[in-house]
């Protein structure tokens, strides 16, 4: 079933060159923050290239429901009338992320130092994901938490009506999980302390900077340190979101894999902690080539340029890069298959927890698809069988997961056969005009199965 509505099946099929230029959606991590952020200042925020995908509507509804005004201006053009920290509503009813892990997370951080009472649920697949790793750092705020057994959604957050501050190492790589701790240290007095052992991606803590709030880093034997100072006034801000990497990486994919392929993919936010996938690809032997870098909006752009790449090699991925591409690996798997050799992908055990079991949901699907696949907790090799020579001819489970639905119809661009999946609806969360951006470079999709 699609996140919303019936099932849309959907066939890729071997396609000439892809050409063109790909105007990929703003970025989706920075969307969410760009709302979140807007609602907590006091006055107006004005946002341009949001990404308008269902995960980030949720969130502008979600903010709605907390008592910040949100009104879309024009595409991609919003503005927040924010209600400052400590400054939301108890929403009138319950609240509802879809598919939306970063929403869910990020939102529960946001309300969990005021006084009121929030029921949050979301999709199926939603449903299935552990909100622990956010509950329990908020229940040292003060915050409590009733939900399903296994810290399952629907579950409702009764916010701290006397927050103190927190120090708390955060125990799996998830900027979701600091960036809860983050948000509902805005809410407490004093210093609250989120340490990271490994890097994760940063938007948090550079927005809250950019809006006015106090912190610092410092290295300490757990790790990273961020240091925030609680009950700033944020000041609201003018955004341009840069476009995302994790989308990106479909077009950019499919011109490696598609014989004659050319394809320019302008504008694209290279933060450090999110250009993982791109490094790897390098790496591999992809004609991958960034043109024009320059910076916008305190975050490095680029143009990627990205031409068929027939001698691909498969390469064991450092476990220490896996959080700066940790979306990436469904279809790093796909351009895997057709590289030479395998591909090794280790420390990927966070996989199991994204919107499906991604490496169940990747190895059965390419293994459907005729390549040989091998998986364990937290690694998974895929043997490549070269430029060309997945043999495809399958339809792929894509669990709710935009990212397993965009990856295995990429791999159906280059096999020997058609590649179907069983619902690409959930492509909308993130990316909702992938079918078109990727059909105008002359990618053949059809509704339907094969
Ligand atoms: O903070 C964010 O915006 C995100 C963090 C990552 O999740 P985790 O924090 O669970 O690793 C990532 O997978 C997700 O797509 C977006
Ligand atoms: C994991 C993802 O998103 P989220 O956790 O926000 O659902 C993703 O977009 O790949």
């Amino acid at each position: 079933m699609s996140a919303h509505g019936d099932p849309i099946p959907m066939t890729a099929r071997r396609s000439g060159p892809l050409r063109g230029a790909a105007v990929v959606p703003g970025d989706k991590s920075i969307s969410h923050r760009a709302l979140i952020l807007g609602a907590l200042a006091v006055g107006e925020t004005r946002i341009s290239g949001l990404l308008e995908g269902q995960d980030v509507l949720d969130t502008a509804k979600a903010m709605r429901a907390f008592g910040a005004e949100v009104t879309h201006e024009g595409p991609g053009d919003w503005t927040v009338q924010g209600v400052g920290v400590g400054g939301f509503a108890e929403p009138a009813d319950v609240i509802d992320c879809g598919n939306s892990g970063t929403g869910v997370r990020l939102i529960m951080g946001a309300m969990a130092t005021s006084p009121l009472t929030a029921t949050f649920t979301g999709d199926a697949s939603l449903r299935k994901r552990p909100m622990g790793r956010v509950t329990e750092p908020l229940a040292l705020f003060g915050t409590r938490a009733v939900g399903r057994q296994g810290g399952r959604l629907p579950m409702t957050l009764i916010g701290a009506a006397d927050p103190v501050p927190v120090r708390y190492v955060v125990p799996v790589p998830s900027a979701q999980v600091k960036s809860a701790v983050l948000l509902a240290g805005l809410n407490a007095p004093g210093e609250t302390v989120v340490i990271e052992r490994e890097a994760t991606r940063d938007h948090t803590e550079r927005m809250l900077a950019g809006f006015g709030a106090t912190l610092r880093t410092e290295e300490v034997p757990e790790g990273r340190a961020i240091v925030l100072t609680g009950q700033p006034e944020l000041v609201p801000q003018t955004i341009a979101v840069p476009r995302d990497p994790s989308s990106a990486a479909f077009p950019v994919a499919a011109a490696l894999i598609v014989e004659g392929s050319d394809v320019l993919v302008p504008g694209i936010g290279l933060n450090p902690t999110r250009a993982g996938l791109f490094a790897t690809l390098r790496e591999m032997g992809a004609d991958l080539v960034y043109e024009n870098e320059r910076e916008e909006g305190g975050e490095p752009v680029a143009d990627l340029r990205a031409r068929f790449s027939p001698a691909m090699a498969g390469i064991e991925v450092p476990p220490e890069r896996a959080p700066s591409m940790i979306d990436e690996y469904p279809i790093l798997a796909v351009v895997a298959a057709f590289a030479s050799g395998p591909t090794m992908m280790r420390g990927i055990g966070e996989l199991r927890v994204k919107e499906s079991d991604r490496i169940a949901a990747m190895a059965a699907g390419l293994r459907a698809c005729g390549a040989e696949v091998e998986e364990g907790e937290d690694w998974m090799i895929v043997h490549g069988m070269g430029a060309g020579g997945l043999p495809g001819g399958a339809v792929c489970a894509t669990h709710l997961d935009h990212r397993i639905a965009m990856s295995f119809l990429c791999a159906g661009l280059a096999a020997q056969k058609p590649v179907s999946v069983d619902d690409a609806g959930p492509i909308a969360t993130s990316f909702p005009i992938f079918e078109g951006l990727m059909a105008a470079l002359g990618a053949e999709f059809d509704r339907g199965d094969a």
